[in-house]
């Protein structure tokens, strides 16, 4: 039994004519991708990627422009056919779903925001955000009534009578946001829907999404190419090269210890101190050092332990699961600020 909400198992996707044979072929497939192109005309955007997404869990794709990620998150909705592979939601397989249970699917248990909000040009907020409802069947005054809820939900309260072209376009894509909401469904699915906002808005609304996220606990899937909103947003992040997955693991995993040199140079900008935790600088516990010396849980961000650390005329503990496991004392803290890297 599978409880994650996604469940993605040797997905491929690979556009062009004859691309259903590349996944079995052992030598084409291990192809790089210029080759591939080359010897096929073929493009493998998603090569051989398995990953479980966990309910409720803040799941971000990155990776620079062509890396696959928006081709990877249509698949999991078939709103881009997959080569071969599976996808299961909820325990249902999705590349055996009818029309009818695929249509279900987008409608009630997965919703999608995009970059460009695909708003209805000529519906106002309100029947813009209960258009899912609508067609879905729901009546007319429950599917107001929840609509406005949403919208309410997501800021928009006193919008609801404007059109797509008398807002902004942080306030189209919280209409967006309200539209995906509308229906409660299980996941959402973001598709780099900030990229085109202004660097302030963006920020508002990536806090917006923290808040949903905090309020409602869905699951979340969300593309970005901007590392820093990957660190900011996901619990886990999957980085893509090429089609495939590099590495999949928390922010502190990734800049704690990258994969490989692609990893490491992708993290490279990254403050380390506002991304790891003592467990990547504690050092063992030494015979000198004082039991009535401060504690600081191993799960505490490195910036957050700064004062503490600097402050303390001994070392300073670093507790994991009500047990003392290490400690850290002022050099290893300035080594992580002036950007020394930990041996791995
Ligand atoms: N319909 C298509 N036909 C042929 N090739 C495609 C098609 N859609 C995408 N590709 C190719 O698949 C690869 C992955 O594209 P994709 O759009 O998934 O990447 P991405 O990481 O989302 O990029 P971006 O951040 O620029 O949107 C690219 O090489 C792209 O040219």
């Amino acid at each position: 039994m599978n409880s994650s909400a996604i469940s993605v198992r040797n997905l491929w996707k690979v556009f062009g004519s004859g691309g259903a044979k590349i996944p079995l072929d052992p030598e084409l497939s291990a192809l790089p991708s210029s080759n591939l192109l080359e010897r096929t005309g073929c493009v493998a955007a998603v090569r051989n990627m398995s990953f479980d997404v966990a309910r409720g869990e803040v799941f971000v794709i990155m990776g620079l422009s062509g890396s696959g990620k928006s081709t990877l998150i249509r698949c999991l909705t078939r709103l881009i056919e997959p080569t071969s592979g599976s996808v299961s939601i909820g325990g249902q397989d999705i590349l055996q779903a009818r029309p009818a249970e695929l249509r279900d699917l987008r409608r009630q248990k997965m919703s999608m925001v995009f970059q460009h909000f695909g708003l209805l040009p000529h519906r106002t907020v309100l029947d813009n955000v209960a258009y899912g409802l609508q067609i879905r069947g729901t009546a007319k005054n429950e599917r107001y009534a929840r609509s406005r809820e949403v919208i309410d939900l997501v800021g928009l309260n006193g919008y609801e009578g404007h059109y797509p072209e008398q807002l902004s376009g942080g306030m189209q894509q919280r209409v967006g946001l309200a539209r995906a909401l509308a229906g409660d469904p299980d996941a959402i699915l973001f598709d780099e829907p900030f990229s085109a906002l202004d660097p302030l808005i963006r920020r508002d609304m990536q806090a917006e999404v923290i808040r949903l996220h905090k309020d409602m606990g869905k699951t979340m899937v969300f593309v970005t190419h901007d590392l820093s909103e990957a660190l900011k947003l996901g619990d886990r992040i999957l980085i893509m090269r090429h089609g495939e997955a590099v590495q999949c693991g928390t922010g502190d995993e990734l800049v704690g210890s990258p994969a490989n040199d692609y990893i490491a140079d992708f993290v490279s900008e990254v403050p380390r101190s506002d991304v790891l935790t003592l467990k990547w600088i504690a050092e063992p516990l030494a015979a000198g050092t004082p039991g009535d010396a401060p504690v600081l849980s191993s799960s505490t961000i490195i910036r957050d332990a700064i004062h503490t650390v600097m402050h303390s005329s001994s070392p300073v503990l670093v507790e994991e699961a009500g047990a003392i496991t290490g400690q850290i004392d002022r050099d290893s803290i300035l080594s992580v600020l002036r950007g020394v890297r930990a041996a791995a």
